[in-house]
């Protein structure tokens, strides 16, 4: 990847819903994040969190303002080029259950190759060096019910790296794990974005979690009320 990929938004706004019902989700936001940097997103519940996630990342149109990932507009593509760019450029993991049940780690890691037309045996290749990165060596032909949380976690890790994504978007990475493994997926997940050069962004509750990324920011109704630099930041 070029180095100088950068994510940004801009006064970006999102309304739910019809004018009798409207829902202003986010209320004019604006965030950058460049090359190998990671950013927590914190706040109460229904300050927005998901909804800016989604729109960073091209699963959501914004109502006004702008995303730009790499100087390009995402509402300025059509749904195709926008679908081919977040399978390329993004990757993401979510707080469970996002692993095909009937697949075996490794092909599950594959997937987002395999999609993009990358023969079975590199797709399998490079999955199984991820997930050896990630602790996983010797779980490659498991299928996810014969895997720990922290484990599938781990595998989802590696499907969101598989294809050098720009950008890994995490919501509520550990949500569904324990301390001990959270902290543990948290470490996998930070380390291996930043050897790859990716920004990270993850949306938490868990301070514990926010605690791995260089830059916390804080929601409160859709807005973004504080920034905060961690400078002892792992990442
Ligand atoms: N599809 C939708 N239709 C209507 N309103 C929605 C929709 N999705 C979210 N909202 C509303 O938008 C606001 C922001 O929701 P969002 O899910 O982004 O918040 P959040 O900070 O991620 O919350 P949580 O921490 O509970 O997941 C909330 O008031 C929510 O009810």
């Amino acid at each position: 990847m070029t180095p100088s990929r950068t994510l940004e938004a801009v006064a970006l706004t999102k309304t739910y819903g019809s004018p009798t019902t409207a829902t202003h989700a986010l209320a004019g936001v604006d965030l950058t994040v460049g090359p190998g940097e990671s950013v927590a997103i914190m706040g109460p519940s229904g300050s927005g969190k998901t909804t800016l996630l989604h729109l960073l990342a091209g699963v959501l149109a914004p109502t006004a303002g702008v995303v730009r990932w790499d100087g390009r507009s995402l509402t300025d593509l059509s749904d195709r080029e926008r679908t081919a760019l977040r399978r390329r450029d993004f990757g993401f993991v979510f707080q469970s259950g996002q692993l095909l049940p009937e697949l075996p780690a490794q092909e599950n890691a594959a997937l987002p190759l395999l999609l993009d037309g990358v023969g079975r045996a590199e797709a399998t290749a490079r999955a199984r060096q991820w997930l050896g990165h990630l602790g996983l060596a010797g779980t490659e032909e498991r299928r996810p019910g014969e895997l720990s949380g922290g484990q599938a976690q781990r595998v989802a890790i590696a499907r969101a790296l598989v294809g050098s994504p720009g950008v890994i978007f995490a919501d509520e990475p550990t949500g569904a794990l324990d301390r001990t493994t959270g902290w543990e997926v948290m470490k996998a997940l930070t380390t291996a974005a930043r050897a790859q050069g990716a920004a990270l962004v993850v949306v938490t509750h868990d301070t514990e979690v926010a605690r791995w990324c260089g830059r916390i920011v804080e929601m409160r109704d859709g807005r973004i009320v504080r920034e905060l630099q961690q400078a002892g930041a792992t990442s």
